[in-house]
């Protein structure tokens, strides 16, 4: 089934602002998307084997998180927002954003979220060694992988309109393949 939204996939280390990216390019895409927020679905519907006291973290049950979302992303039409993308099948993406973020100003983000300060030190890490762009280069070819800045709030808006940019002409794409 060839599908006729795109499915974008919004990833980055936690704090560097994918949902909130997400939710303003559900907001502004020029064709109805979904925002997917993978974590939230994970807890809501216990598609997980535990929960890791010591990370704060839940240890997520793969074969059933992708038979959730499979139908979801055959159909299209979604933006899949979490913090890894590797678990997810090269056929069901067509875009997937890495956003960055300097990580002093993570640190600060993470701290306000009230994360521990192991969690904080873990994910901070993970940035610095550009670990999610890492995934992303060893998941998908490189020519649908952007990698976009999320340092400051004018940040958001030029991201959101670059996606939109993508989003109108893979549309124009999909016309001429008719
Ligand atoms: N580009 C940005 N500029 C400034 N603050 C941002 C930006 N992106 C996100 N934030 C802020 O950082 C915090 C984390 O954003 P969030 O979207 O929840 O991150 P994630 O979903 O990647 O964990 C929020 O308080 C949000 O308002």
């Amino acid at each position: 089934m060839v599908r006729t939204s795109p499915v974008v996939v919004i990833t980055g280390t936690p704090g560097t602002g994918k949902s909130t990216h997400a939710q303003l390019l559900a907001a502004e895409s020029p064709i109805p998307l979904k925002h997917i927020n993978v974590g939230e679905i994970v807890k809501e519907r216990g598609l997980y084997t535990d929960y890791d006291e010591e990370w704060q973290s839940y240890t997520v049950d793969e074969d059933k998180l992708l038979d959730e979302l499979e139908p979801l992303a055959s159909e299209g039409g979604i933006i899949l927002d979490w913090h890894t993308c590797d678990m997810f099948p090269e056929r069901w993406i067509d875009l997937v954003i890495v956003l960055r973020c300097n990580h002093t100003r993570l640190w600060e983000r993470l701290e306000k979220r009230g994360y521990s300060l192991k969690k904080i030190q873990e994910n901070n890490e993970a940035e610095i060694m550009n670990v999610i762009l890492d995934e992303a280069r060893e998941s998908y070819q490189p020519e649908i992988i952007v990698e976009l800045q999320s340092d400051a709030s004018e940040d958001l808006q030029s991201n959101v309109d670059r996606i939109t940019a993508w989003i109108r002409a893979w549309l124009k794409d999909q016309d001429q393949r008719g």
